[in-house]
């Protein structure tokens, strides 16, 4: 609702009432028009300021409505009625203007913004664009230019940013509304036309304004990957550089009329809250997380200084937490302490605040994390070596101090027995590179207690991570699933495919790089490691059947033969593809492995066949898929939530797709079964392409929409 009250003598206020963010659902619609009309009526009325109750403005449109009929009076005519008043209209804005708020603001005549509040225009970031005006108003108030970054890019600015930009009118650290009040009594009785946006034009750009479009929209389509909301914000933007306001606000109708009913806006909104769904965690052993009190943490460590322990020292400091970063081999602790300090300088820089220097302290002995609240231990991925640290640590940390690992495969348990409180072990593991990426999956064992994990989590979303709470198995859910999709990259090249073409399929599809480009970034050695880890990786070349088998599935030793002969890919300036030269970044395709393939199929009596593009999509994410089905039949990940955060922040599984989950539900569990059906009956020697029992009782119990399959797995769990 909005609320309606005289104050000052003569100001209007209307105070949006619609908890947690006062978003502009049909009954906030519905007061605001109501009270705009009662304040322009009200001859005591000289002026009006429009608020948000609880310090926040408005967090835009209700997302929560989007799927529901229209109802209520229309955003844009409210808009249009505020802009059009008589009276001067004053937004008052604390804590947040997004999307829809924005435009409410920009509908008034005049914005006064607290010095904390965050202004911006969201809604690619939902795949959709400014449809209340926004991307008609902004552009006329700001220019062109910056009103293209802003609304390409759905970034927040500060109200510092704002003014500068000409958003807001005035910045204040005391009471806003106050603020806002004071200065609708100032301007009361001023003429408005010259404040009423859309009567503007665009201020002239410098250079020509077509090659200026021309040059973004080429530079936005190479970075959408398939994004069609990004594009569509950019003709938008040039509707209001072009054409008149009105026929500018049609052009926007047309344009939202494509995204709103679009795949990749349900796809955009289903992760928004996917990610809020991921914070309120749940166990099979029914720990929860609104019943769990995270332990305070104010001093935390990092054992282990390299690449990885690096990055989570940075980002840890960057939180605001003191870190103390322990390195036993000198060399390299010298070079992380220049590393750590320009990783902390240039995030500084980039977000012009002072570099927290002062956070990290450095030590070669493990005696130096005594008193801290939490470790994160981020050593080499060697089972023995962690075993010994979790022994060191158990004897010097404090007892009730947390006990993490970096391990991104390892048996966090096995850990856990090496200390004094296994409950106070979890498993804590950052994605590469630890301060950019987002997600972070929380691994909880058998015996971790809930204050374990939600110390962890917590910590998580003060490090700005989306954080998954996670089960503890062999590759946890990110690497459990990532192995299914391996499998049939190397499968798909035996049967007659090339890297190019699987790759180019799955960049096709929305992924910034195709399996085998990752592979020869992140080097074949590291899985090759992994594989001879696991017993997978023979030594030598073997031929015949049993080549091919291991453990009693099929299994391609292509990866290992590419290895033995030095191939590891952008570092060696060969691997699945061609670098020119060692560290080499652009990939062009190899005749050598071409002709490698070619051998290798003859030599196993493998006849290859024309694979298409769909093929490539269908085994490699259906078989990712099919795992993740597995994974919550487990009870691993506690819903298809988890899994898709967790494939979209850490694997770069493409946003606008939702995740793989998501995907699945959108391709129709019906298809993504009879395909898999498809090609394990093609493949009975390929185990993950046999569809899992719970996508087929999903199925076969009508194929809820994902946001309804965590109640529906509970209760064919307990049908179990
Ligand atoms: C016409 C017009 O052009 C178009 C079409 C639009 O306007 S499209 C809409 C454009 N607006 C946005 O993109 C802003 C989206 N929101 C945010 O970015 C953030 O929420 C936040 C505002 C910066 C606060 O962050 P937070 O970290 O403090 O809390 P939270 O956990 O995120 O959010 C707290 C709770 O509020 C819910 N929530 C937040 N914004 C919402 C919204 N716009 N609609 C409905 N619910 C919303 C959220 O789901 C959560 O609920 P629950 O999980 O507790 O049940």
């Amino acid at each position: 609702m909005a609320q309606y009250s005289r104050i000052s003598g003569s100001v209007g206020l209307i105070t949006l009432k619609s908890l947690p963010v006062n978003a502009l659902g049909a009954v906030v619609r519905q007061g605001i028009v109501d009270s705009l009309k009662t304040a322009l009526q009200d001859p005591k009325v000289t002026s009006v300021v429009i608020c948000g109750q609880n310090g926040v403005f408005c967090g835009g449109a209700d997302i929560k409505e989007f799927g529901d009929s229209e109802s209520g009076p229309p955003l844009i005519p409210m808009i249009h009625a505020i802009e059009a008043g008589n009276k001067p209209m004053v937004a008052a804005i604390e804590g947040f203007a997004l999307g829809g708020g924005l435009e409410l603001a920009l509908g008034c005549h005049y914005r006064i913004a607290h010095s904390k509040a965050r202004l911006g225009l969201p809604e690619v970031t939902l795949g959709l664009l400014p449809a209340a005006g926004g991307s008609q108003r902004l552009p006329r108030l700001i220019g062109v230019p910056a009103a293209l970054d802003l609304i390409i890019t759905g970034r927040h600015v500060t109200a510092a940013e704002a003014l500068q930009l000409g958003i807001v009118d005035q910045v204040t650290d005391h009471h806003t509304v106050d603020a806002a009040v004071k200065f609708a009594l100032s301007v009361a009785g001023r003429p408005l036309d010259a404040r009423r946006i859309s009567s503007y034009s665009c201020p002239p750009v410098s250079g020509d304004l077509d090659a200026l479009f021309e040059e973004v929209m080429r530079k936005v389509r190479r970075g959408a990957r398939g994004a069609i909301a990004p594009v569509a914000c950019v003709q938008a933007v040039r509707a209001a550089a072009t054409l008149p306001y009105a026929r500018g606000m049609e052009r926007e109708r047309e344009l939202m009329a494509t995204l709103f009913t679009s795949g990749q806006a349900r796809a955009l909104q289903y992760s928004f809250f996917a990610q809020r769904a991921v914070s309120r965690w749940s166990t099979p052993s029914g720990a929860r997380w609104d019943a769990s009190a995270p332990k305070p943490v104010r001093k935390v460590a990092v054992i282990g200084l390299g690449t990885m322990g690096r990055g989570i020292a940075v980002a840890l400091a960057q939180a605001g937490f003191p870190v103390v970063s322990v390195e036993t081999q000198e060399k390299q602790l010298t070079e992380a302490k220049r590393a750590v300090s320009q990783m902390l300088e240039r995030g500084a820089k980039r977000r012009g605040v002072a570099a927290p220097l002062d956070k990290m302290s450095y030590s070669s002995n493990i005696q130096a994390v005594a008193d801290v609240d939490l470790v994160i231990e981020a050593v080499f991925e060697d089972m023995g070596l962690k075993k010994k640290i979790f022994q060191q640590l158990s004897a010097v940390c404090k007892p009730d101090a947390l006990l993490c690992t970096n391990t991104s495969s390892l048996d966090v348990d096995q850990l856990a027995s090496q200390t004094r409180n296994p409950e106070l072990v979890v498993g804590m593991h950052f994605f590469a590179p630890a301060h950019v990426m987002k997600l972070l999956e929380v691994v909880y064992g058998p015996r971790s207690s809930p204050q374990a994990l939600a110390t962890a989590m917590q910590l998580g979303k003060k490090m700005g991570k989306v954080s998954v709470a996670v089960g503890n198995c062999p590759g946890f859910v990110g690497n459990r699933m990532l192995k299914a999709y391996v499998e049939q990259a190397f499968f798909l090249l035996e049967e007659g495919a090339t890297p190019e073409l699987v790759d180019s399929a799955l960049e096709e599809f929305g992924f910034s790089m195709g399996f085998f480009k990752v592979s020869d970034l992140s080097g074949l050695d590291v899985g090759w490691k992994v594989r001879k880890e696991d017993g997978l990786a023979l030594p030598g070349v073997s031929t015949g059947p049993s080549a091919r088998i291991r453990q009693g599935r099929r299994y391609s030793p292509l990866g290992d033969l590419l290895c033995q002969r030095g191939r590891f890919g952008q570092k060696t300036g060969s691997g699945w593809y061609q670098y020119g030269k060692p560290g080499g970044r652009v990939a062009t395709p190899d005749p050598w492995l071409h002709s490698f393939l070619e051998e290798y199929r003859a030599q196993h009596g493998l006849v290859p066949r024309r694979i298409d593009p769909q093929e490539v999509l269908e085994r490699c994410l259906y078989a990712l898929i099919n795992e993740g089905f597995r994974i919550l039949e487990d009870g691993i990940a506690a819903g298809p939530e988890d899994i898709d955060c967790i494939y979209v922040f850490g694997y770069g599984w493409p946003h606008y797709r939702g995740g793989p989950m998501f995907y699945a539900a959108m391709v129709g569990l019906p298809k993504v079964l009879e395909r898999l059906e498809h090609y394990y009956r093609a493949h009975p020697d390929v185990p993950d392409l046999q569809p899992c029992s719970l996508l087929r009782r999903l199925v076969a119990s009508g194929s809820p929409p994902v946001q309804k399959w965590k109640e529906a797995i509970k209760k064919l769990h307990s049908q179990l």
